[in-house]
């Protein structure tokens, strides 16, 4: 039998799947590594760590596993996206990496904009300049670190350094490469006119690569660190919506998933690189070859119900804090929650909201608070799929993954919120999973993604909108909207008390 390995490198952990050639998760493993938060807005996180719990983490699958490693053929990766990676001229790491989750760079997205015009902007990179990307993150470095910034021979994505850690080859996939803000997302190439508009060089832009291509293989110390072969062969990969995308099967016009893991997204297929959403939604190549996708973001998805359950119920499991928010009403009593708690991205670009409880009353218990945390995220995220009906997408059925997923009080809400029907996957593991695919599409073992699709993903459940939560649904949406222009003002004058 042969395997491959899809590694998974989230913010939290990096998970890692090793799947046969039917598709079969045979074993998954996780480790952990910390955030690093120095200020309000700062995320940061030690490169060095990623490697060695990576290597770790391989290394726990190769002991357990009962046959001969050079079954396992190769390994793909999916990443954490924007998260900015400083090399020097001997490929050494120069700072911490500064994540997608940090919010430090507001002068530099007006910087942006101020140098190369928003229209101009976003026609090149078909995105806003938002402070989770990695363009306002190099300005940064280069305008408060200029010692650091002097010594800066490449830069690279999180995935990209540990895929250089483990072959020695430095590249970025096209897919990745979209949420730097430097790329040029039709042409796929990197712009020259961002670069001399902002004084970058472009020479610190790394080689572009498809995501399924092949890197070389595993470096000999690697090869003698986990017990992988040294045969085993590397594949570019993509980034975790890339990968997200590819592992729940959107890979055609008309496919749409939610995905809840510490952010949230809602994300569609775009077979071509043209259509104009004026930046309201994400627009990125896609880890297939020449096609796109276009995404909502939820910056504290399953980052808000962690937070909510570690401040007031920290002593309880996710299973427990949500048993029987089933049994409350649509709506959760009159109580409504808005999730903003580290600011928000679609539909309001703002790094500086934050999240309100509104309507509470002396009647509401931990259920009501739990069931309007999951309503508050599903709301948010229905934001972004009103963007794109009203661009003219037909969203019928979406596909749910992420940790989210597991509830199934959650999938049916967000069947009733969504007005569609929502599909649970047998894996929700999607990022992990679509890494795996692109290792066994790049291994030959499929003629393409979507043949592979065919194979290794498999319907779970499925749940239907129920008409009558529809109807209380709309209505409250129209309430939830309100509450960000309600909130914002004061919000802003909150900022001074902030730490
Ligand atoms: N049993 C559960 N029911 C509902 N949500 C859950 C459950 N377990 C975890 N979660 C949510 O899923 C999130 C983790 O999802 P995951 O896809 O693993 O995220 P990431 O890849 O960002 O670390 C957590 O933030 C948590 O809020
Ligand atoms: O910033 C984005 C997408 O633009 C995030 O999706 C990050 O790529 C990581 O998210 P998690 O998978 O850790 O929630």
């Amino acid at each position: 039998m042969s395997f491959v390995i899809g590694v998974d490198l989230g913010t939290s952990a990096v998970k890692l799947l090793l799947v046969n050639k039917k598709g079969e998760v045979v074993h998954e493993v996780s480790r952990e590594y910390p955030l690093i938060q120095e200020k309000t807005g700062y995320s940061e996180q030690n490169p060095e760590d990623w490697v060695t719990q990576t290597i770790d983490g391989i290394k726990e699958l190769t002991t357990t596993f009962p046959g001969d490693t050079s079954e396992i053929e190769g390994l793909s990766f999916s990443g954490q996206m924007h998260g900015l990676v400083l090399l020097d001229d001997q490929n050494k790491v120069l700072r911490n990496a500064i994540l997608w989750n940090d919010t430090r760079t507001t002068a530099q997205c007006k910087e942006i904009y101020q140098s190369v015009g928003k229209e101009r902007f976003i026609s090149i990179t078909k995105n806003l300049a938002l402070e989770g990307f990695t363009l306002p993150k190099l300005l940064w470095v280069k305008e408060h670190e200029p010692d650091i910034y002097a010594k800066v021979k490449t830069f690279v994505l999180p995935k990209d350094y540990v895929r250089y850690r483990l072959t020695g080859q430095i590249h970025m996939d096209y897919s990745d490469a979209a949420g730097t803000s430097l790329l040029d997302v039709a042409a796929k190439e990197w712009s020259k006119e961002i670069c001399e508009q902002l004084e970058i060089s472009i020479s610190i832009c790394p080689q572009l690569i498809e995501s399924h291509q092949n890197v070389g293989k595993i470096s000999l110390e690697i090869a003698n660190q986990t017990g992988l072969s040294v045969d085993t062969e590397v594949f570019a990969g993509g980034a975790d919506n890339a990968c997200g995308a590819i592992g729940s099967g959107i890979l055609s016009e008309g496919k749409t998933f939610a995905s809840i893991g510490t952010s949230g997204v809602v994300l569609s297929y775009e077979p071509t690189g043209t259509k104009d959403y004026e930046g309201k939604v994400h627009y990125f190549n896609h880890g297939e070859e020449d096609s796109y996708y276009a995404m909502g973001v939820t910056l504290a998805a399953g980052h808000s119900l962690n937070w909510f359950k570690k401040t007031f119920a920290n002593e309880l499991s996710f299973e427990q804090l949500l048993d029987g928010v089933g049994e409350v009403p649509v709506g959760s009593n009159g109580l409504l929650f808005t999730p903003y708690i580290v600011g928000e991205r679609t539909p309001h670009a703002d790094s500086q909201i934050r999240g309100s409880f509104v309507g509470m009353d002396s009647s509401h218990t931990l259920k009501e608070f739990a069931r309007a945390v999951l309503e508050g995220i599903t709301f948010s995220l229905n934001e972004s799929i009103a963007i794109f009906r009203e661009n003219g997408k037909q969203i019928d059925t979406v596909y749910s993954i992420g940790g989210g997923a597991k509830n199934h009080d959650w999938l049916q809400m967000q069947a009733d919120i969504f007005n569609a029907k929502i599909v649970k996957l047998k894996s929700e593991q999607g990022p992990g999973m679509g890494a795996a695919m692109l290792a066994a599409y790049g291994s030959g073992w499929f003629h393409s993604l979507k043949e592979c699709a065919e194979v290794f993903l498999e319907d779970a459940e499925t749940f239907e909108p129920i008409e009558e939560n529809v109807k209380a649904y709309e209505q409250l949406f129209i309430l939830y909207k309100k509450v960000y222009g309600d909130t914002k003002a004061l919000n802003d004058a909150l900022m001074a008390f902030r730490k």
